[in-house]
């Protein structure tokens, strides 16, 4: 059984790939490397270099490798920069994934595993997020993963196709020293690549309606969230019923104070972070309860959040 992770040359992708491998799956990469690491994919793994908008190469690479089930998580992922650049968000993560299913449809591929996001909640009015929360996106970034979890959704009633959708909340940390996040637009990145520098780091507004004034996240470890993609593969394969989305989070909100805390504990680094003004779009809190995930997909905290911090910054110090 081969599946093909797209995005598997990605922070969370590489992770993935190293899950499948953990378990003896075959795996392949399909990655345009437009924001992942050609040497985040193990020399054991084919990576296809290019686009799931390259319907040609997507029909040879589903041939070519065997491919039986695809973990699709190729798209653009910065939410904020989305608002700016929404043709091309709709474009790589609606008309990316259309093609994509398209693709695995004229191949006979008939299982995916959708990398869906937090985001296709925007501000919800409660205090933990359930996969009955109403969708509600603020970004192209959002709506296009919104969008992607319906064609999943109508192609299953169309064809077959197999499916499940799993909505990250904050991903972080690192399950292997060479694999670390690179974005530039995310907390854990910016406040190690800060101290790096011997900048300061900054706090994006701390006058919202949260206990210490900071913004307040779900954070998973990226090793944690890899494991429930196997299980989510390995239940499509065994032909056994998932629900159409999972949320993956921990049921516990962190502040960005906190975050901070943690941050100057593990690197033995002392600071005092700036406050900044708000970042445009922020929800103040958002924490999700992944009782459905953990009741279907091996869902559980393997990490503290002192190990997710520990983590990300080993892989970011080599
Ligand atoms: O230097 C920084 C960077 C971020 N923040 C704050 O930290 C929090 C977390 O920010 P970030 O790491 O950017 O994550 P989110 O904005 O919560 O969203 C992330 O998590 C979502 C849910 O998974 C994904 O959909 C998004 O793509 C991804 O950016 C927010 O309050 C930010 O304003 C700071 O205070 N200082």
């Amino acid at each position: 059984m081969n599946w093909l992770v797209t995005g598997g040359a990605g922070y969370i992708g590489s992770h993935i790939v190293q899950a499948f491998q953990g378990v003896g799956l075959g795996v392949v990469v399909l990655d345009d490397l437009s924001s992942g690491h050609a040497e985040f994919v193990p020399d054991d793994v084919p990576l296809v270099r290019g686009s799931i908008l390259d319907t040609d190469l997507v029909a040879a690479t589903l041939a070519e490798h065997r491919v039986t089930g695809v973990v699709h998580l190729a798209g653009f992922k910065y939410a904020g920069v989305s608002v700016d650049r929404p043709l091309h968000t709709y474009e790589q993560n609606v008309t990316g994934t259309g093609r994509l299913l398209a693709g695995m449809a004229a191949a006979g591929v008939d299982k995916i595993v959708f990398s869906s996001s937090a985001a296709v909640y925007g501000t919800p009015d409660t205090d933990l997020v359930t996969e009955q929360t109403a969708t509600a996106p603020e970004s192209p970034y959002g709506e296009s993963k919104l969008i992607g979890e319906w064609l999943l959704r109508d192609q299953g009633r169309a064809t077959g196709l197999r499916h499940t959708s799993l909505r990250y909340f904050n991903v972080v940390g690192s399950g292997s020293p060479a694999l670390f996040d690179s974005s530039p637009h995310n907390l854990f990145p910016l406040v190690l690549d800060a101290l790096v520098a011997g900048r300061t780091p900054r706090i994006n507004g701390d006058d919202y309606p949260t206990p210490d004034g900071t913004c307040v996240r779900d954070y998973v470890h990226v090793a944690d969230l890899a494991i429930s993609h196997v299980a989510a593969a390995q239940a499509l394969a065994a032909g056994r019923d998932l629900e159409p989305v999972y949320n993956l989070g921990s049921g516990d909100g962190v502040s960005v104070r906190q975050i901070m805390t943690a941050m100057a504990n593990a690197t033995g680094i002392p600071f005092t972070p700036e406050v900044a003004p708000r970042r445009a779009g922020d929800p103040a809190r958002i924490v999700a309860s992944g009782e459905l995930a953990a009741r279907d997909l091996d869902w559980k905290m393997r990490h503290t959040l002192a190990d997710m911090v520990q983590s990300a910054w080993e892989a970011r110090a080599r």
